[in-house]
């Protein structure tokens, strides 16, 4: 068996101490377990003190430990403490949709109440909430969005910003938002006020019940009295200072201890290759350890499913007993529906080995996890606007992620965090993550703010203020797609329809000329395979056979009428398999298809799910989804007039030259286009890796971008 070798591994001091209070609950029922559980927890101490600090302050920074229960709790003691009354709501943010839905579901679970009552989640395309909800968790970016409809955020009392530390581009953006929405409902009533430049008046009037509703959210708070709105910022690894300056001295307070100590294992000597040493601790505890589950931090998608591969491989070569490990992946790219087998317990007998991105780092808790192994990396994103090009670097994590990871553990029981370096190696990472929107392309972002008022992008209030250089970037990308007008303010209705869409403003742009185009069925197919990972499955032991498969449906016009053909054949089967009456079996039927075709069936899958989302959003707005049938003439002009800003050009020596940087590029190999080389190309990605490259190309006529997008290529006279 190769390179099972044994780790030495050197356990570091514990990090905390065991609660001893903790009772052996087996006999108790559901409910006792529950009730003691939070008892026990170390913020049910001092949860008397905290609703006093919250009624003292309007914003409470609060740290606490991984595990000591400020997510699941706080929330309930501002209920119980009145914050809900007359209808009010506290909201929860957080950065992932998978943190959001599974807390929401905890706690409805511990306040006894079916989800979507009391307690309910929102997420993009999934609103468990309804008008008896108060305690409402949800990501970050929607609440943004929600700021659309309500820009006084009126239905809530308090807001809690989970998991501050993780800067997202959103949560920054929010912070910004809420500081400002904060001001705005402490003024006396009566008086003029302003978010942005849409100015509301504060009035006495009280609450309206019929307020209309807009997916669960009220439209704007006219006629409505505004009550002062509580912050809270939480987070277990925050820099309290930094935010406690951003909110003008905001008071911080520390909730201390956890539940269960974490011993924290660090390796004796540097590994050479991560992938290898997870493998060989999983096994080390697979075959040595107590009972438990244990959770990988992986990198990505592609590194998840070799691990996949090669754990399914060893266990081959362990007794036939020793055999019970099951590798169960979870990452952002996975319909949610299979991130949850993450969460259901193993069979009987079995140990569970999740195989994760830092998606599983924050807020969840996963039953069954004792043993956490933090090889230290994480895929970062990086952007250079100056290029307009994106790279994914596998860089090493900063302690601040490296304390959630170990947080997964300790949970139910005492555990042990596998951490694959040496002690002195933790030492030297960074104390926090840069913060997303220091790295990253700002257009979604900006045409939120826009959306929501805020005209003076530069002078808004950021607690990290992005470069100069990438926000006149994504305002220019921004106007040139007919977002903005010229003097930089939402175009109508492009600009208002782009900002409802939530995805990128390029493939929102896409879908409304598609609609104009009458191709908008054939450009929802593209943008949502576009929003996945790879749709090919291309091993590197099968390589042949791969490309083999994926000629059946290559287009020589380029990528994306080949997912289309992907997409459509697979329906075509599908409808087929159905009609003759395979209901039951679809699923091992549409895997069986996907393998043989050397389609990812995880992608295909997720994609057919955005596909349906968003086909429901262009049909709120009213879009009629046509067909161009054949004519994939008029899609492909569709695509040149949607995509200018990211054309390629090829020169005398094979290379590309990227129209809008200048960049010389080269086609991935992964694209049809890869040897066809057209003339003149339009991409969807253009990444930096061991060279630069563009990906998802489609052939097109250079005239095309001068007669579809003349006001970004004039002709010269
Ligand atoms: N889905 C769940 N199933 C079982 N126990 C859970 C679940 N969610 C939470 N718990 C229990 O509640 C405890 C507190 O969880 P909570 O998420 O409130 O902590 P936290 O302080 O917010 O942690 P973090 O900083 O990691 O988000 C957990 O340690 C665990 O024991």
């Amino acid at each position: 068996m190769p390179s099972m070798a044994q780790r030495e591994f050197r356990s570091s001091v514990q990090n905390s101490k065991p609660n001893p209070k903790f009772p052996t609950v087996s006999h108790f029922s559901m409910r006792q377990k529950i009730a003691e559980h939070r008892r026990s927890l170390p913020i049910a101490t001092v949860e008397k003190r905290l609703i006093e600090e919250v009624r003292k302050n309007d914003i409470l920074i609060v740290v606490g430990e991984t595990g000591s229960g400020k997510t699941t709790q706080l929330p309930q003691f501002l209920y119980n403490a009145g914050f809900c009354r007359e209808g009010k709501m506290v909201g929860i943010t957080q950065p992932r949709r998978i943190a959001a839905v599974t807390v929401a579901k905890r706690v409805a679970e511990e306040c006894e109440v079916e989800l979507g009552q009391k307690v309910g989640y929102s997420i993009r395309f999934d609103d468990t909430t309804s008008n008896l909800t108060r305690l409402k968790y949800m990501t970050d970016g929607l609440l943004l969005r929600e700021a659309l409809l309500d820009p006084h955020l009126s239905r809530y009392s308090v807001i809690i910003v989970d998991e501050a530390h993780d800067r997202s581009v959103h949560t920054d953006v929010l912070l910004a938002l809420l500081k400002k929405i904060q001001r705005t409902r402490s003024k006396p009533t009566g008086e003029k006020t302003e978010i942005g430049n849409l100015a509301l008046e504060v009035q006495t009037n009280t609450r309206d019940e019929n307020v209309p509703q807009q997916n669960g959210v009220s439209r704007g708070c006219q006629g409505r009295k505004l009550s002062p709105l509580k912050l809270i910022i939480m987070s277990a690894s925050l820099d309290a200072r930094v935010f406690s300056e951003y909110f003008g001295g905001a008071k911080a307070v520390h909730v201390q201890g956890r539940q269960f100590p974490v011993d924290i294992l660090y390796t004796v000597h540097p590994e050479s290759d991560y992938i290898d040493a997870a493998l060989v601790t999983i096994f080390q505890i697979h075959l040595e350890e107590k009972p438990g589950d244990i959770l990988v931090f992986l990198t990505g998608q592609d590194e998840i499913e070799s691990v996949e591969r090669l754990v399914q491989e060893r266990l081959q070569h362990l007794p036939e007993d020793k055999r019970k490990l099951l590798p169960v992946p979870i990452f952002s790219a996975l319909p949610s529906e299979q991130q949850m087998k993450a969460f259901a317990p193993a069979p009987t007998g079995f140990r569970k080995v999740i195989l994760a991105t830092n998606i599983a780092e924050t807020s969840i808790t996963i039953p069954g996890i004792r043993y956490v192994i933090d090889p230290g990396f994480v895929k970062a994103r990086s952007y250079d606007p100056r290029k307009g090009m994106e790279s994914l670097d596998v860089v090493p994590a900063s302690k601040a992620q490296t304390l959630q990871r170990s947080g997964r553990a300790g949970r139910e029981v005492p555990g042990k965090c596998f951490r694959l370096y040496p002690e002195r190696e933790f030492e030297k990472l960074e104390d926090s993550t840069k913060p997303e929107i220091k790295r990253c392309n700002l257009s979604n972002i900006i045409l939120q703010l826009k959306a929501l008022g805020i005209d003076d992008i530069v002078g808004f209030d950021f607690i990290d203020r992005p470069s100069s250089g990438a926000i006149v970037k994504a305002l220019a990308e921004l106007h040139a797609l007919g977002a903005l007008t010229d003097d930089g303010k939402l175009e109508d209705p492009a600009g208002y329809q782009m900002s409802r869409l939530p995805l990128e403003p390029i493939y929102s742009k896409a879908l409304i000329l598609a609609n104009q185009y009458n191709c908008l069925e054939e450009m929802l197919i593209t943008v949502a395979v576009l929003t996945v990972e790879s749709i090919f499955y291309d091993p590197r032991e099968k390589r042949e056979e791969a490309r083999t498969a994926k000629n059946h449906f290559a287009s020589v016009e380029g990528d994306h009428l080949t997912y289309l053909s992907v997409y459509r054949e697979s329906d075509e089967f599908l409808e087929k398999k159905k009609v003759a009456g395979s209901g039951n079996n679809i699923d091992k039927i549409m895997k069986k298809w996907c393998k043989e075709n050397f389609v990812n069936s995880r992608s295909l899958k997720h994609a057919r799910d955005i596909y349906r989302q968003i086909r429901e959003h262009v049909e709120q707005m009213g879009f009629n989804v046509s067909s161009c049938g054949n004519d994939m003439l008029e899609f492909r002009r569709c695509l040149a007039a949607s995509f200018f800003l990211k054309a390629a050009l090829r020169q005398l020596d094979g290379t590309y030259r990227a129209m809008e940087s200048g960049e010389v590029v080269h086609i991935h190999p992964t694209s049809v286009l890869f040897r066809a080389k057209p003339e003149c190309v339009i991409f969807d990605e253009l990444m930096q890796t061991s060279k630069k490259y563009i990906k998802n190309l489609t052939r097109i006529d250079p005239l095309w971008l001068t007669e579809l997008a003349p006001h970004h290529y004039k002709t010269a006279e």
